[in-house]
């Protein structure tokens, strides 16, 4: 069985820490992703979810430990088109002059040669990640025009036309109304059944039981992983928001 064999987890990392100059963010670290599974990453401010993310976008080497996206280093996947990123809303500038469509292209640069010239299957890509979004109509505005939840709509919407195999997001859920979590919620179900492996992470508690396979509860060390009904109980959550980070 190789690294590309549908039975093979598509993410493993394995005792992985790492941090800042003075901080330790992640200690040993173990954890893998099914493919076409939708994993929930919860853990209180400050828990490392970002760090992870990081981590797993080859953005933060590891101090110990590795991390493994469909066999490869996450430099590898990411030059190979096999990893998407919606960030958290502070990472956005807003005031950047962008369109919704210049920002759903965006997904498709690492499709297209070094001179980044769109052809029709990049456009058409675009075209049904802003419908499947809702965003068709709001395609020519820029992005700091838009709602909280249209603008992550929109960075999901690029993320949907990377076509990638495997999709991070932090905090889709975060400023974001009802309807556009319904609709978010709705597309990453039909994602991962078409076999897109997700890791999300959410302060949304109530919301994670319709919108994960399994849970990570994460408080700088993995506490518990599984199923959400086993990993989310009153006592695992005590330990994961009620214990402080030192
Ligand atoms: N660039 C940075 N430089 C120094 N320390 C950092 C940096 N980014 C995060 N940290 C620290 O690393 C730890 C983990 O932070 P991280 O952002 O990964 O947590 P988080 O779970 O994503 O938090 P939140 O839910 O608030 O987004 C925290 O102690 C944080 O203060």
């Amino acid at each position: 069985m190789n690294s590309s064999s549908p039975d093979r987890p598509a993410v493993v990392v394995r005792g992985l820490s790492a941090g800042y100059p003075g901080v330790s963010a992640l200690e040993g670290v173990n954890l893998q992703l099914g493919r076409g599974r939708i994993t929930a990453l919860v853990g209180a401010n400050g828990s490392g979810k970002s760090t992870l993310f990081a981590a797993m976008l080859g953005l933060l080497p590891p101090r110990t430990g590795s991390v493994r996206l469909f066999g490869q280093a996450p430099a590898k996947a990411r030059r190979r088109n096999a990893v998407s990123f919606v960030p958290q809303h502070e990472q956005i500038d807003t005031t950047f002059p962008i369109t919704v469509e210049q920002v759903v292209m965006m997904g498709r640069y690492t499709h297209m040669g070094f001179i980044r010239r769109a052809r029709s299957a990049d456009r058409e890509a675009v075209a049904e990640a802003l419908a499947r979004t809702g965003l068709s109509q709001y395609r020519r505005r820029s992005i700091g025009e838009l709602s909280g939840g249209q603008r992550k709509r929109t960075f999901v919407a690029r993320a949907i036309a990377q076509q990638a195999e495997l999709m991070l997001l932090d905090e889709p859920f975060a400023g974001v109304d009802r309807s556009s979590e319904r609709l978010i919620t709705e597309l990453l179900h039909q994602l991962a059944a078409a076999g897109t492996t997700m890791l999300i992470s959410t302060h949304h508690l109530e919301g994670v039981h319709q919108l994960a396979d399994e849970v990570i509860l994460l408080h700088r060390r993995v506490l518990a992983a599984g199923a959400p009904e086993d990993v989310l109980t009153d006592e695992q959550l005590a330990r994961a928001f009620g214990a402080s980070l030192s």
